[in-house]
């Protein structure tokens, strides 16, 4: 549909719209009124000057090349599965379909204290617990990624209040405190990703031998589902790209896809699904998609700042002076981040019916997600791995 040569360029033309934001700049008000247009359009923008030290950012993507650089059977060994979301894997299905990348997932353990043994049983969560390749396969690497990660938290911090701020929330006011549990309890995880060359020949390509499939992407399109994302992108091999105000779910057929060249040192930021629950939809979850390359490789890392399991996001109760009366009633009723996290994980790896959205959130919404979360939140243990097996008679229920 949108890869011929022609649609690629009308793509490149628009990408200089995306927002860019200099995180160093001293006023305040204006920082505010960028964020906020930056989330509640596009829901992507680029941020520079960052604060993340150019040095360490280096040493992370270098420490990226050396693990997709491992043989295979020693990536495999880190392998996740149905009770650990964690560790390496090259067969995601978003929206059902496989994408074309390898992945490793590092997230924050359990005991929140990275000098506890990785799979000590105080590490182990919802999301399961971290593997990491041994010092000898691959060194320096955990050091380096979770000197990374850290960062990313302290950034994601700083830019959830700039966000708060740019709705007018006040600091210690009760809407304000979900910040506050946020960097306390965040469950963020970072995600490597090496997207391998994809070779389309219609001889020897098995994904096109079948004319009725679509040609493979790197990413099906989506939304990140969490509250915002600090993506780490491929300098040279620029194929992210975002839809144009493309709102409801599955309506992605006709996007108008937009690629996001990222600026020289930058960080590519967006707007997640709780974000969009918490504005009360003022900010965008935007559907965004990565596509394949014939002849280049690329590598990128998008950290996920998540809430709490036990968080449950509900649209602000404070509001702007000048918001529309439209959107002063909330038009979400509250997500218990555990179960929506427990729900996409599942639909990752087994058969469980439609893919968990904000939409199923809706207040007008007929979806009976927002009871099921209470009866699950009931039996699940967030300190335990998610087992899909052990819940599946609720889920289905
Ligand atoms: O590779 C990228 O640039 C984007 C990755 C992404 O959207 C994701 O992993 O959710
Ligand atoms: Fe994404």
């Amino acid at each position: 549909m949108s890869d011929s040569p022609s649609r690629m360029l009308d793509a490149d033309c628009g990408a200089d719209e995306i927002p860019v934001i200099d995180l160093s700049n001293p006023n305040v008000d204006v920082l505010k009124h960028q964020v906020y247009e930056a989330c509640s359009t596009w829901g992507f923008f680029q941020l520079i000057n960052h604060g993340i030290d150019a040095s360490l950012v280096a040493s992370f993507k270098e420490a990226m090349r050396d693990f997709f650089s491992l043989p295979y059977e020693t990536k495999l060994k880190l392998k996740r599965n149905s009770v650990n979301a964690r560790g390496y894997f090259d067969d995601e299905l978003t929206k059902r379909r496989r994408d074309w990348k390898e992945c490793l997932d590092v997230g924050m353990p359990g005991s929140g204290d990275w000098d506890v043994l990785d799979g000590d049983q105080s590490n182990s969560c919802l999301d399961g617990y971290n593997q990491f390749p041994s010092s000898s396969e691959c060194p320096k690497f955990r050091d380096v990624v979770v000197k990374y990660f850290n960062e990313c938290a302290r950034l994601s911090d700083q830019l959830a209040r700039l966000l708060a701020l740019s709705l007018e929330v006040q600091e210690g006011s009760e809407d304000g405190k979900l910040l506050d549990r946020m960097i306390q309890n965040h469950t963020s995880y970072l995600r490597l990703n090496f997207y391998p060359p994809c070779i389309v020949d219609s001889e020897t390509n098995e994904e096109k031998s079948d004319k009725e499939q679509p040609p493979p992407l790197g990413i099906s399109p989506h939304r990140d589902a969490g509250f915002l994302t600090i993506l780490l992108q491929d300098d040279d091999c620029h194929s992210l790209q975002v839809a144009r105000f493309e709102d409801e779910d599955n309506k992605d057929d006709n996007a108008d896809w937009v690629t996001v060249r990222p600026l020289p040192d930058s960080l590519t930021i967006n707007t997640g699904d709780m974000a969009m629950i918490w504005s009360n939809g003022r900010f965008r979850a935007p559907l965004h998609r990565v596509l394949t390359n014939t002849d280049k490789m690329r590598y990128s890392a998008p950290f996920f700042y998540n809430p709490g399991y036990s968080e449950f996001i509900a649209p602000l109760s404070c509001r702007a002076e000048d918001v529309d009366e439209s959107v002063k009633a909330a038009l979400y009723k509250p997500c218990l981040w555990g179960y929506f996290r427990a729900l996409r994980f599942a639909g990752d790896l087994t058969d469980l019916g439609v893919e968990i959205q904000t939409s199923h959130f809706k207040v007008d919404s007929d979806s009976d997600h927002a009871e099921k979360q209470m009866m699950l939140m009931e039996e699940v243990r967030f300190e335990e791995p998610f087992d899909v097996e052990k819940y599946r008679e609720v889920l289905e229920r």
